[in-house]
């Protein structure tokens, strides 16, 4: 062989192992999207198992091979051991991506896309041919069995699976398969990356909802200018990073794990009913699910007829036949909402244990207010036990009272003449809040994220004039910061358990002024003053409610709007937020006034989208909590404290304990609970109960660090 053919096969030589080892030392991503990403997908995958011919075995007639130590693909083998060996349970199965509340998909999988990958694959890599042509490397095409991690190998994995492991090669720290936090980075790396190999448009629709301020760039928009990165990535990203201004902190902020290069935050990952998406053996298994499901409509169809997401390609058929994984992805920081297509849609939630294990699900009532009806949410022996601990409660902050508004304070107002009361603590209490968490979407339950169940009261004439349950503080007059649309919490959407049966006429249904009966076409909408002008025909509220008080006002738009009747065990989901967290207007509702003698009990619980206030970390308005502390309006903040609750587990009697602060529940105290650490002030009471029984208390006191063992 002349001098010049060795040196241009040494030239090649490098080149290809500087190609195969680039991977581990630069983004690949950047190569694999904006240079060839089929080529080097499969490149990447059958790496470890190329031969390179030595400069000497080109000379040497036997042609010796000599085998090139690569680094490992060191996540394949976990991996694989949790897929299973035999048949990947991606293939066949797209994935089709949805924004969060969103009934439409923004990136869907295809077919061709995948057959592409599948079709060619026992053919070689352009780069593999070119140097096998030259004779500078022969490809190890050996036994599957030989060798099971040869190109039989890729053939066998779903693009899908090659996008995971690739995406997780690239993360500096070690991921595991189990951790929701590493799944949820993987995943977002993987649909935000590869786009080119799983999702047939890398220009997605998934991009930001919002309207960003030209003022203030997204940090993904720096990190684009200095390292030309974010071209070769899908909008997604920004997606699911809503940058600094729009990202509230949730208790557990600080177990993200932030994207490999970019350092964005990743989305969390939904099933349409809701499940959170927290290991890689779950999206198995829900692809597994979808397979094994009849499908009853095609791919790209938005049938109205079928509810479920488990659609079969109209192009294929038997064995061949395609089933949609439909995901929801949700931005960091950001809480899960239903995505309802249309009315009458069924959620069917499986994973939510009703009262005797019966099946939870939700029908929609209406989509803009988004309002749903649940049925088997609960039973009538909880609604029982909750009126009757509501009339037995005597503390002050409490007990059933004339009702309230505002964010703060007590302030009576005429158009609220309800009654209501808390029950933060009560056995049927605890079990409804984690219940509505669990329908809501949360896969653990986080007390800071709720208020106190409200139990409600309406006697004859009494209502609850329209309003939000999202607190209104435009000139951010509180300490709290309740801007939601930015940093802020706030209440995002409101569970409402009916404990009574009221007839058609009795009133006291639950209104939702902009909102219209379920079927009822636009010719047929009854405006104000024709339903008033009925009512007054009808006599029904004659002696009752005053002619043009806002009570028959309410009466009359419950007769011609959406109106829920109230029935015991009956309860419905609506929310107050968008999916990005701004207020939703159309939710504005009311109670109706109650015009028979029988009273109205409900009860409410409010979910918010992060940390509510009084509980650690929840968000501030700064300039508030300064210049309360210049007023010296909170003297306590200078006496602030940290307090460390700890269960020792040597009393037997504290094995369920729980930690109040006065009358609140705080949290677990019990022997599997961690302990609380709480921000707190000096001379603040805590209480330790036991079934509902205070057996302990502890006032704070000077030291700036303190403990409480029981
Ligand atoms: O009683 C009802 O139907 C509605 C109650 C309500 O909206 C509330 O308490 O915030
Ligand atoms: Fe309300």
């Amino acid at each position: 062989m002349s001098t010049r053919a060795k040196l241009g096969g040494i030239c090649l030589l490098s080149y290809a192992i500087g190609v195969l080892l680039s991977p581990y030392f630069l983004p690949t991503d950047f190569l694999t999207v904006n240079v060839a990403p089929l080529f080097i997908d499969k490149l990447l995958l059958s790496a470890q198992h190329i031969s390179i011919n030595s400069d000497d075995a080109l000379n040497n007639e036997e042609n010796d091979v000599v085998e090139l130590e690569l680094p490992p693909m060191k996540y394949e083998a976990p991996y694989k051991q949790i897929i299973g060996d035999d048949d990947d349970p991606f293939h066949g199965v797209d994935i089709v991506l949805h924004r969060n509340g969103e009934p439409d998909p923004c990136m869907r999988q295809q077919q061709q896309q995948q057959s592409q990958l599948d079709g060619d694959a026992s053919s070689f890599t352009l780069l593999e041919k070119m140097l096998e042509r030259m004779g500078v490397i022969t490809v190890d095409n050996s036994d599957d069995e030989a060798a099971p991690s040869t190109a039989s190998n890729k053939e066998s994995m779903s693009p899908l699976s090659q996008s995971i492991l690739r995406s997780t090669e690239q993360f500096a720290k070690p991921l595991s398969f189990d951790s929701k936090y590493d799944l949820d980075a993987t995943l977002t790396h993987a649909f935000a990356t590869n786009t080119q190999s799983i999702f047939s448009n890398a220009q997605s629709s998934c991009g930001p909802t919002w309207e960003q301020d030209p003022t203030k760039p997204h940090y993904l928009d720096q990190v684009n200018e200095n390292y030309n990165l974010l071209s070769s990535y899908s909008s997604l990203l920004k997606y699911c990073d809503m940058g600094i201004d729009r990202t509230p902190i949730q208790p557990d902020h600080n177990n993200l794990v932030r994207l490999a290069q970019v350092k964005s935050l990743p989305c969390t990952f939904h099933t349409r009913e809701g499940l959170r998406v927290t290991s890689l053996s779950m999206l198995v298994e829900l692809a597994r699910e979808v397979k094994s499901d009849e499908g009853e409509c095609e791919v790209g169809d938005n049938n109205e007829e079928s509810d479920q997401q488990t659609c079969t390609s109209g192009n294929d058929s038997g064995d061949n036949a395609r089933k949609e994984l439909h995901l929801y992805a949700v931005s960091a920081g950001r809480v899960f909402m239903f995505a309802p297509k249309h009315v009458g849609e069924v959620f069917e939630l499986p994973h939510v244990k009703g009262p005797q294990g019966l099946p939870v699900s939700l029908e929609v009532m209406s989509l803009t207010p988004r309002v749903f009806d649940i049925y088997n949410f609960f039973n009538r022996d909880e609604s029982a036990a909750i009126v009757d601990k509501a009339l037995k409660e005597t503390s002050e902050t409490h007990k059933m009272k004339r009702s309230s508004t505002g964010a703060s304070g007590y302030n009576l107002n005429s158009k609220r003449t309800s009654e209501n009361g808390f029950d933060t603590h009560g056995k049927e209490a605890q079990i409804v809040k984690r219940r509505c968490m669990d329908i809501l979407g949360f896969d653990e339950y986080e007390e800071s994220l709720t208020d106190g169940l409200q139990v409600l009261r309406y006697n004859k004439t009494t209502g609850y004039f329209p309003h939000l349950d999202w607190i209104d503080d435009p000139r951010k007059k509180e300490e709290h910061n309740f801007d939601s649309a930015g940093i802020g919490s706030n209440r995002f959407a409101t569970i409402l358990l009916y404990m009574s049966d009221l007839e058609a006429g009795d009133g006291g249904e639950t209104l939702f002024s902009h909102g219209w009966p379920a079927g009822q076409a636009e010719e047929e909408h009854v405006q104000l003053d024709d339903a008033i002008d009925a009512l007054r025909a009808s006599g029904d509220v004659e002696g009752i409610l005053k002619r043009d008080s806002w009570e028959e006002k309410m009466v009359a738009n419950c007769r011609s709007r959406l109106a829920v009747r109230p029935h015991s065990s009956r309860a419905v989901l609506f929310y107050s937020q968008h999916p990005d967290g701004s207020v939703d207007q159309s939710s504005l509702h009311g109670g109706c006034p109650v015009i028979t003698d029988q009273p109205k009990w409900a009860a409410n619980l409010w979910a918010w989208n992060s940390i509510r206030g009084g509980f650690p970390g929840s968000p501030k308005n700064e300039h508030v909590v300064e210049k309360n502390r210049a007023a010296n309006k909170s003297p306590e903040n200078d006496q602030q404290k940290h307090a460390t609750f700890i269960n020792d587990k040597s009393d037997e009697s504290m094995r369920h304990a729980q930690l109040f602060f006065q009358d609140t529940f705080w949290g677990n105290y019990g022997f599997d609970d961690p302990p609380l650490g709480i921000n707190t002030f000096k001379g603040h009471k805590w209480h330790v109960r036991v079934d509902g029984e205070v057996i302990k208390s502890f006032t704070i006191g000077r030291d700036k660090k303190q403990e409480f063992h029981i």
